[in-house]
């Protein structure tokens, strides 16, 4: 549905060259609500802005439904682009007009006839739960109103595809969540494919199917957001999930991870949703007559799958112990050893 392909994009400021897109490659489903995070300066704004050609890539292309649309002459583009809705974080709506003619601008530019513009406007204020505020001006609306009426306005020529731009930064967070329950609704009922960037976890979180972390222009990892939140690979991603999952063990288990015995082993098993880890413990007991201890345990729950990581220790003799680590290296949970593990203790 959107796709990156060695998109690059260089500014030229004096004698300076900033490379804010780095061979990007992604490639966003149809149906999709893909995420993309990163700190300031990472290059999220260039990414998105690129998906509609609000900046031209340097080199690469970007494909809506197989068109790049740099190659489309005047008409064809601007066809192509009330496919493409956007919306914005300080929301972009025209202070002199309505609530009704912001929404209807895009209608009114395409020359839809007066009675289809009354329809379809009546019919987005009422999605967005805004019917009474059609002759209000924004300057009257709440932040998380101007962002009902920035989606209604974007979603009035029918797009396939949504492009969020920091849509709920300038929210509280009740807010946020009301605008990202909203953006779920559009994608689940309209099926429009959602790209957003955001540099807030939480909006990860809460609503996207997928996410891609960006660092200096380039995308350092990406998977599915359960994936990306139970084992993330990347330093910063790792630092981007410790924002809103605190990962710290207890000092005692700290403690517990650098003590060496002979006789104890200390593992870290990562589980989720479906996986069964008690299986894995019973059966360490059963078939080795070994003894374990839960010595940590955290769970987390997204968009109703819930994912933790829990800490184990195994106590037995040393040949004992060593033929329960046989079996565990070939476990499909993949257990980790991490006694004595300097990172693990940190
Ligand atoms: N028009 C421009 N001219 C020169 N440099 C630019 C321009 N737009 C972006 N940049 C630079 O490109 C890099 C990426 O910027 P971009 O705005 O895409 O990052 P970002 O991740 O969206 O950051 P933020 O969250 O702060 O908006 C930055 O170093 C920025 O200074």
């Amino acid at each position: 549905m959107i796709e990156f392909k060695q998109v690059t994009k260089t500014f030229h400021s004096g004698n300076q060259t900033v490379t804010a897109l780095d061979n990007v490659n992604l490639h966003v489903a149809r149906g999709e609500i893909y995420g993309v995070i990163g700190f300031s300066g990472a290059g999220k704004s260039t990414l998105i802005r690129s998906a509609n050609l609000l900046e031209r890539p340097t080199s690469g292309e970007v494909l809506i439904n197989g068109v790049n649309l740099a190659t489309l002459k005047s008409r064809e583009l601007q066809k192509a682009k009330r496919n493409i809705g956007m919306i914005f974080q300080h929301f972009n709506l025209l202070q002199s007009k309505t609530v009704f003619d912001n929404v209807a601008t895009p209608l009114k530019l395409t020359r839809t006839p007066k009675a289809d513009i009354r329809k379809r406007v009546t019919e987005l204020l009422s999605f967005v739960g805004l019917s009474d505020k059609a002759d209000n001006y924004p300057e009257q609306l709440s932040g998380g109103q101007k962002q009902r009426i920035g989606i209604a306005r974007a979603l009035a020529t029918n797009p396939e595809v949504l492009l969020c731009d920091e849509a709920t930064s300038a929210l509280d967070p009740d807010t946020t969540s009301s605008i990202l329950q909203l953006l779920k609704k559009i994608n689940i009922e309209y099926n429009i494919t959602i790209l957003m960037i955001t540099h807030e976890m939480s909006v990860i979180r809460e609503i996207c199917d997928k996410v891609a972390v960006m660092e200096k222009g380039r995308i350092i990892e990406e998977g599915s957001v359960l994936s990306i939140f139970s084992n993330p690979q990347h330093p910063t991603t790792e630092k981007f999930v410790r924002s809103i999952i605190p990962t710290g063990l207890p000092a005692r288990v700290k403690e517990a991870l650098q003590q060496k015995e002979p006789n104890r082993r200390i593992y870290e098993v990562t589980v989720t949703g479906d996986s069964s880890h008690s299986d894995l413990l019973r059966s360490l007991i059963q078939t080795f007559g070994i003894e374990v201890d839960i010595l940590h345990a955290t769970m987390n729950d997204i968009q109703g799958t819930s994912f933790g990581r829990i800490y184990f220790d195994l106590r037995a003799e040393p040949e004992i112990l060593a033929e329960a680590s046989n079996y565990l290296k070939s476990h499909p949970l993949q257990p980790k050893e991490v006694t004595g593990d300097a990172r693990v203790a940190a």
